[in-house]
């Protein structure tokens, strides 16, 4: 639907985005995972049509309709909840009748129904980004580009959002969204991963939990020890990459029972909690590329 071809995007002497290949609107919700400055909001601005590329090509399908939900919040804080609804079903053409049955529909999805006369400015910012979700499906869009929906907002409002965009994706629309936190990866149906304006990976999620080359050790209620451990685990030649997580510590290696004998034994002698096997976390998954890339910093 829209394909970016060796798209470099420069503001002044910094570089955005470097050459970026990829198809959006073919995967039904296409997530874009990076840390704050990797190059989101410019990626989704180029996709929306809101900048031009620096360099390289962008091919739009014809006729193609967007919805877009920019990362601030853009609707008129002074006019209430369904004014604004109905100013942007008037944006659309919809008229009249076709917009109020559209807008009834869409204050019952959001469940905003009840704050249907309330001032938007003084919305919540879970509801807000409800309110900003349902403007820009008003007109039942081909592909809807979310810019960090979810940043800032609590975490059950998070899940309302992403109640949201499943339900949108259901009606048939695709969606691209961003965002910072890793673990939503896992409502998406493909994950790009955005690092200093390169495109380091854009693959299905069983791609990147199957092809994680590690076994994953956990040491619980290891607080107390991480200071000596840390050091003389990354010293270990058999161990691939070693990290703190809350007061777990994290262990990825090839030769998992060797390993795991170690883990054991250490733990046994300090008293720390179990020592156990989980599968790569999202976290793990995407730190393993950030690594390769060779930067070794943690950007998150
Ligand atoms: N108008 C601009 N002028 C100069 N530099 C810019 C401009 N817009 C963005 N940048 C820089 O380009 C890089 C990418 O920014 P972008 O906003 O696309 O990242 P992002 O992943 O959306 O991060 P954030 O979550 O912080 O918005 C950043 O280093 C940013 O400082």
């Amino acid at each position: 639907m829209i394909r970016l071809q060796e798209v470099t995007q420069r503001y002044g002497e910094k570089t955005a985005l470097k050459e970026i290949g990829l198809t959006l609107g073919e995967a039904r919700i296409h997530g874009l995972i990076g840390p704050d400055g990797a190059g989101k909001t410019t990626l989704i601005k180029l996709a929306a049509g809101l900048l031009a590329p620096t360099e390289g090509k962008i091919l739009r399908e014809k006729r193609i309709r967007l919805g877009y939900v920019p990362e601030t919040f853009a609707m008129y804080e002074e006019m209430g909840v369904a004014e604004n609804l109905h100013f942007y079903g008037q944006l659309n053409g919809l008229d009249r009748e076709v917009r109020q049955k559209r807008i009834d529909e869409l204050l019952r999805w959001t469940d905003l129904d009840r704050f249907a006369d309330r001032r938007a400015g003084s919305l919540s910012g879970g509801m807000k980004q409800k309110l900003a979700i349902a403007a820009a499906v008003m007109h039942r869009p081909d592909l809807l580009l979310l810019d960090e929906p979810t940043n800032g907002v609590d975490p059950l409002s998070r899940r309302e959002v992403w109640r949201l965009i499943q339900g949108v994706a259901r009606e048939g629309t695709r969606v691209l969204v961003s965002t910072q936190y890793l673990d939503e990866a896992r409502h998406c149906d493909r994950v790009m991963l955005l690092y200093r304006g390169r495109l380091l990976a854009d693959e299905e999620p069983h791609v990147y939990r199957h092809s994680f080359p590690y076994r994953v050790w956990v040491v619980h209620d290891a607080g107390g020890v991480r200071g000596k451990w840390l050091p003389r685990l990354r010293r270990e030649s058999t161990v691939a990459e070693a990290y703190s997580r809350g007061t777990d510590l994290v262990v990825w290696t090839r030769e998992a029972e060797a390993v795991r004998g170690m883990l054991e034994k250490w733990a046994r002698e300090e008293g720390t909690g179990a020592v156990g096997e989980e599968s790569p976390s999202w976290e793990d998954v995407f730190t393993r590329y950030l690594m390769e890339d060779g930067e070794g910093e943690e950007p998150w």
